[in-house]
């Protein structure tokens, strides 16, 4: 269990401490303040005791908000600070940008061919005009340049190495985890909404296009306040499904303690115990790097320009990251963390 300073009480919430961390901290000598307690290594302050982390590597303190990216949970092993990690002494390895390598990291089996796409789009939204004030949901649209596509599948495939999670495009159901069977969306307190024949056409042909490399027009970056982000690498228009949140199904309960920053509720219920998340600590794709917004502030609250929904599709419940009004190329992709629950701290977001 990584350690806080002795003088703190309150547990602090979330964040893997040592991807890609970009401070410059040459100052190797402990801080201490005046009458000799830890303080942060970085603003040397030894104010905000329940944020101070010690490291178990060399006992240097380390206020969690000062750290970046801000570590929000006590890690439940060990913690080395960014010093002492690895990940302080390399930087990010860059994913090679070589087509045949890039075709293995995501498993590429036929790749999908644009104008066909394009093609069969114009066929079965034929109906779209007559629909349009239906809000129905939009497929993504790749960006047209194979070689801008391999970059932004590059991007994704570095964010994704360096932090050890193998790609992946569906919910997955690991032994010991929560089986298939407990994925029920006729479980969900208050019903869940099946998603309509049309959505589901947009849902299918995102699946089909990410099968085929045909990913969405986004660019994966690091931030050194908020680590890996996501940036629209192209016009994502209004109800585009932008990406599904995937990873491991697990029961919420056996969750409760875990460290993930990223862990996303799927399924709630009547009994608690049946309730489900998503976890892509392991294995993910490119919705567990979108930010979140501090919806603590107006400002904050402005930048939202997804939202996270779920949907029953074929009986199994489904979250979908969705832009909620046209996003241009270059901006910063947020949703509210805290979309159906209360309990994830963004107060120290940016
Ligand atoms: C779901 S992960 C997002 C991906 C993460 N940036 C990464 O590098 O793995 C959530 C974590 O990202 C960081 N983060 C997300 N949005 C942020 C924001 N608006 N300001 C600061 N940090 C943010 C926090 O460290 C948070 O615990």
């Amino acid at each position: 269990m990584a350690r806080r300073s002795s003088r703190s009480s309150k547990r602090v919430l979330a964040a893997d401490p040592g991807i890609g961390f970009s401070l410059q901290l040459t100052c190797k000598e402990k801080t201490q303040t005046d009458n000799g307690d830890i303080a942060c290594q970085l603003c040397k302050l030894g104010d905000r005791e329940n944020q101070l982390l010690l490291c178990d590597g060399c006992d240097r303190g380390f206020h969690s908000t000062c750290l970046r990216p801000i570590v929000f949970r006590i890690p439940s092993g060990s913690w080395l600070c960014p010093l002492c990690s690895s990940s302080h002494r390399g930087s990010i390895t860059d994913f090679p940008l070589v087509q045949t390598k890039i075709i293995d990291f995501f498993r590429i089996q036929r790749p999908f061919d644009l104008a066909e796409g394009a093609r069969k789009r114009r066929k079965t939204n034929s109906g779209i005009f007559l629909k349009k004030k239906s809000r129905r949901l939009l497929a993504f649209t790749p960006s047209k340049d194979p070689s801008q596509r391999l970059k932004q599948m590059a991007s994704l495939a570095t964010a994704m190495t360096n932090s050890g999670v193998e790609y992946s495009d569906v919910l997955t159901y690991m032994p010991g985890l929560a089986p298939r069977s407990a994925n029920d969306a006729s479980l969900e307190k208050g019903g869940m909404q099946v998603m309509s024949k049309e959505d589901k056409a947009s849902y299918d042909q995102c699946k089909e296009m990410s099968r085929g490399g045909a990913c969405p027009p986004l660019m994966v970056t690091f931030d050194s306040h908020e680590g890996f982000v996501v940036e629209a690498d192209g016009l994502i228009k209004d109800l585009t499904i932008v990406a599904e949140y995937t990873g491991d199904v697990d029961y919420m309960s056996k969750r409760e303690n875990d460290d993930g920053d990223s862990i996303m509720g799927l399924l709630f219920t009547e009994s608690s115990s049946n309730d489900l998340v998503i976890c892509p600590d392991k294995r993910g794709n490119i919705a567990r790097f979108v930010s979140g917004i501090n919806n603590h502030t107006r400002e904050g609250r402005k930048k939202q320009n997804l939202k996270s929904v779920r949907f029953n599709i074929n009986g199994k419940a489904h979250a979908l990251l969705i832009a909620i009004r046209d996003i241009h190329k270059g901006e910063r992709l947020y949703y509210d963390y805290n979309g159906y629950q209360h309990d994830y701290p963004t107060e120290h977001f940016v």
